[in-house]
């Protein structure tokens, strides 16, 4: 008998649009994770980790997974997001990547490059994301390094892209370092939502706006950053701090 390996499920959602990054408004599903390495000062996903979600964990199988997938999403998405949490803590998520693209679904990939995984090799949409020192995280840029370089010996840069979230200068110096060293992978910078649990749409709209003006500006006048996306959180000003969405 094969023995399937269980994925650790938090949540299920969409259709909805991919609200960050190189996809930016593409149609996708997607699956979350529960459990993450890493505690982010801003997380806002925090209750795939901070235990206030518990009750919602499952274990699913991939082939679960789909099904649930279909359920909620029909016949009406080609492209499935697993984020989490940290998906890649997971090395059975290869075996839902495989299960979605035997059914000529894409997969995209939400981490932070603190763990590798042979099937980051197998992703259509790999989005790494180094957390800077707002964060309170201490991202090990070792690590980063050797996982973008196995992925180039194996051909996948163009699979590949870096987002960065900037809440303030020190992110944006810190960003500026990633940048110059990886120049070949597409770069982004993501505004930084400091209102995570604001319930006032309109109010935080507004707050994460002003941000986005202040990260074009300084991206806007600088001579290293050329070759670059700023992007706000799309999903985030379209229906504010909702969950599932
Ligand atoms: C919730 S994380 C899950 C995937 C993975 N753990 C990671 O951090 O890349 C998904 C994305 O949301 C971003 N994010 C989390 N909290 C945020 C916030 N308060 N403002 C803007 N982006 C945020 C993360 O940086 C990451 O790019
Ligand atoms: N619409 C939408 N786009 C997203 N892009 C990355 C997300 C994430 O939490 O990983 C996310 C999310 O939660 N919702
Ligand atoms: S790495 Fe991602 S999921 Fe984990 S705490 Fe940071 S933002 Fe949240
Ligand atoms: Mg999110």
């Amino acid at each position: 008998m094969v023995t399937k390996r269980l994925i650790p499920v938090i949540e299920i959602f969409g259709p909805t649009i991919q609200g960050e990054g190189m996809l930016i408004g593409r149609k996708t599903m997607f699956v979350r994770t529960a459990g993450c390495d890493f505690s982010c000062s801003w997380c806002d996903s925090a209750f795939t980790w901070d235990g206030s979600s518990k009750k919602d964990i499952r274990l699913m199988s991939a082939e679960e997974i789909w099904c649930e997938l279909k359920q909620i999403g029909g016949n009406t998405f080609s492209h499935v997001t697993i984020s989490g949490g940290n998906p890649a803590l997971f090395p059975q998520i290869g075996e839902l990547i495989h299960f979605l693209h035997n059914h000529n679904i894409l997969v995209g990939i939400e981490t932070q490059g603190s763990r590798y995984q042979p099937w980051f090799l197998e992703v259509d949409d790999l989005t790494i994301s180094p957390k800077p020192p707002s964060s309170n995280m201490k991202q090990d840029l070792e690590f980063l390094d050797d996982i973008l370089k196995n992925l180039e010996e194996h051909n996948r840069l163009k699979h590949v892209n870096l987002k960065i979230v900037i809440f303030d200068e020190q992110d944006f110096h810190y960003a500026k370092k990633i940048y110059q060293k990886y120049s070949q992978i597409p770069f982004y910078l993501q505004v930084g939502n400091p209102l995570i649990t604001e319930q006032n749409d309109a109010v935080l709209a507004q707050q994460l706006l002003k941000r986005y003006n202040w990260l074009i500006n300084m991206v806007m006048h600088d001579e290293v950053l050329k070759d670059i996306r700023v992007l706000p959180q799309l999903h985030t000003l379209v229906w504010g701090n909702k969950r599932g969405v």
